[in-house]
């Protein structure tokens, strides 16, 4: 009998887990539907004189990107028509005949804007020909734009917000108005961002449609709480290593099955040490691996006295015991989609992954991404060889004997034929070339032919999409300047125009 009603408890809370699951993907879906749908489009509103609201935004990981869904949501909830697009789609005629304009934007390298928005700057901030206004290239006269701009920033860094208070001083300088004063939000901070609902809520009060709900309607407005899950296991990847340790951590959901995320999404942390100031890392699995995988290199703070101690984050993320995260320990922790790194319409094309350091862990969930998908069974038969893989990792670090992540399971693959790897070590020269250290970019450029090949289809397969995960000092800016001297200047704008070239560098 005992055992039939604990059979019967057992059951009921597993429905209602399901239930819950259940609720939060339909919510999520429609989250992610009425972003879908107000993307690209207007959304035929019903507001006096039927003026187009614009929701532009410039991101680099996602949060500009998530905060204007949820902008352009509030306004089309509350009737008017909305138009949601990447600053960087942004044209110049459209540009000109805007009355009302939203920006939420972040601000990237020292002080720029991130990747996504390069086409606008260039374009248009940038434009000269001041003299001839009548030139196509001329820089607009905006007088009839009213515009609000939310920067996204971190006041660690010299040029705090650098990239917004730019946009800000560019649209006035053009002659448009300001509906009211530029928001800059420190890491998200959730003062900042609740005077940027406050100002919606007063446009919606005004342009409004009445009886239509608004900004204190919405759902998933806020951040997602912090999950608690636990450390199940840690290795340490570079013993003997000359440089910081790297180590790859498995975590599994506290409680609950293991939620959803793509190739390419961020995994933020909150550390006990610094409540407030979650960390981001590149997620290095997929859902299929059955954990949430990260590969952290413990960094070091030089103190004051000149001595040094393990960072923070990731001084903690890396050591047991009291000062650290033991293995079966708990982490707060949420996933950020981060949609501006994943495959999206790459998903049937091969990829050029290109890193180095803990860069690996977002290409190597990539690569993950693309075994699970070919292990499912095919409607169709797959080509074999002929044209041979469709993944190829370049890869640098410094040297083979120690700092050659994951090399087995890389190995394996290679052997399999799905994956062509080029380890680049920086330090393996002869004595006689020291001084000449080889770094990804010498091997892109070293390999200039084939990479053609691959980006413009000519073995036999789609064209290529380029991800590049790693260190903005160094490799990043190297990488692109490589690409833009093999593909062309104008190619490779083209192809991260199309979302062929995606960066997640930090
Ligand atoms: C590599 C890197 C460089 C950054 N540079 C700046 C900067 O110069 N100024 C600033 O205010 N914030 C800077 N930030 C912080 C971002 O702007 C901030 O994290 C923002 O919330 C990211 O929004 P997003 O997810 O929409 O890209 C930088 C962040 C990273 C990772």
């Amino acid at each position: 009998m005992k055992f039939v009603q604990a059979l019967l408890v057992l059951l009921a809370y597993g429905a209602f887990c399901a239930l819950i699951v259940w609720r939060h993907r339909q919510r999520a879906r429609a989250a992610a539907q009425r972003a879908q749908a107000l993307l690209h489009s207007a959304v035929p509103g019903s507001s006096a004189g039927g003026t187009l609201w614009w929701v532009v935004h410039a991101s680099q990981t996602g949060q500009a990107e998530a905060l204007a869904e949820q902008t352009a949501q509030a306004l089309h909830s509350a009737g008017l028509a909305v138009r949601l697009l990447p600053l960087g789609r942004l044209r110049r005629e459209d540009l000109q005949g805007i009355e009302r304009l939203l920006c939420i934007v972040s601000t990237y390298g020292e002080g720029d804007a991130p990747d996504s928005a390069a086409v606008f700057v260039r374009d248009l901030m940038e434009a000269r020909g001041q003299a001839d206004a009548q030139r196509a290239d001329a820089p607009p006269r905006l007088e009839a734009l009213k515009f609000g701009v939310l920067a996204l920033g971190d006041l660690s860094y010299a040029q705090y917000c650098g990239f917004g208070r730019a946009l800000d001083d560019w649209l006035q300088a053009r002659g448009a108005s300001p509906l009211f004063e530029r928001i800059e939000a420190d890491r998200m901070a959730p003062s900042a961002l609740l005077r940027w609902r406050e100002q919606l809520g007063t446009l919606i009060g005004a342009h409004g449609v009445a009886g239509a709900s608004g900004v204190a309607d919405l759902p998933d407005w806020e951040t997602p709480p912090l999950q608690a899950w636990t450390l199940r296991a840690r290795r340490h990847l570079n013993p003997g290593s000359a440089g910081g340790p790297v180590h790859h951590l498995e975590f599994v959901p506290e409680q609950g099955a293991l939620p959803v995320w793509e190739a390419g999404d961020l995994a933020q942390i909150e550390v006990p040490g610094a409540p407030g100031v979650p960390r981001d890392y590149s997620i290095a699995s997929v859902p299929a691996d059955g954990a949430l995988h990260l590969l952290v290199r413990q960094t070091r703070r030089t103190q004051a006295d000149g001595s040094s101690i393990p960072g923070l984050a990731s001084g903690w993320l890396t050591a047991a015991g009291e000062h650290g995260l033991s293995v079966k320990g708990r982490a707060m922790l949420r996933l950020r989609a981060h949609s501006a790194f994943r495959q999206g319409a790459n998903a049937s094309r091969p990829l050029i992954l290109i890193g180095n350091g803990t860069g690996l862990a977002g290409l190597r969930a990539h690569i993950r991404a693309r075994l699970v998908q070919s292990a499912q069974p095919q409607p169709q038969p797959q080509p074999v060889g002929g044209a041979g893989p469709t993944l190829w990792l370049i890869f640098g670090e410094r040297h083979a004997a120690t700092d050659a992540y994951y090399r087995e399971e890389l190995q394996a693959w290679a052997a399999q034929g799905l994956l062509r790897v080029d380890w680049v070590f920086s330090r393996e020269q002869a004595p006689a070339q020291l001084g000449q250290r080889r770094y990804v970019q010498h091997a892109l450029r070293d390999a200039a032919p084939e990479l053609r090949d691959w980006v413009t289809g000519a073995r036999g397969q789609p064209g290529a999409a380029i991800y590049v995960c790693g260190s903005l000092q160094g490799m990043a800016g190297e990488v692109d300047a490589a690409l833009r001297d093999i593909l062309g200047e104008t190619d490779l704008r083209q192809l991260a125009d199309e979302g062929r070239y995606r960066r997640d560098v930090y």
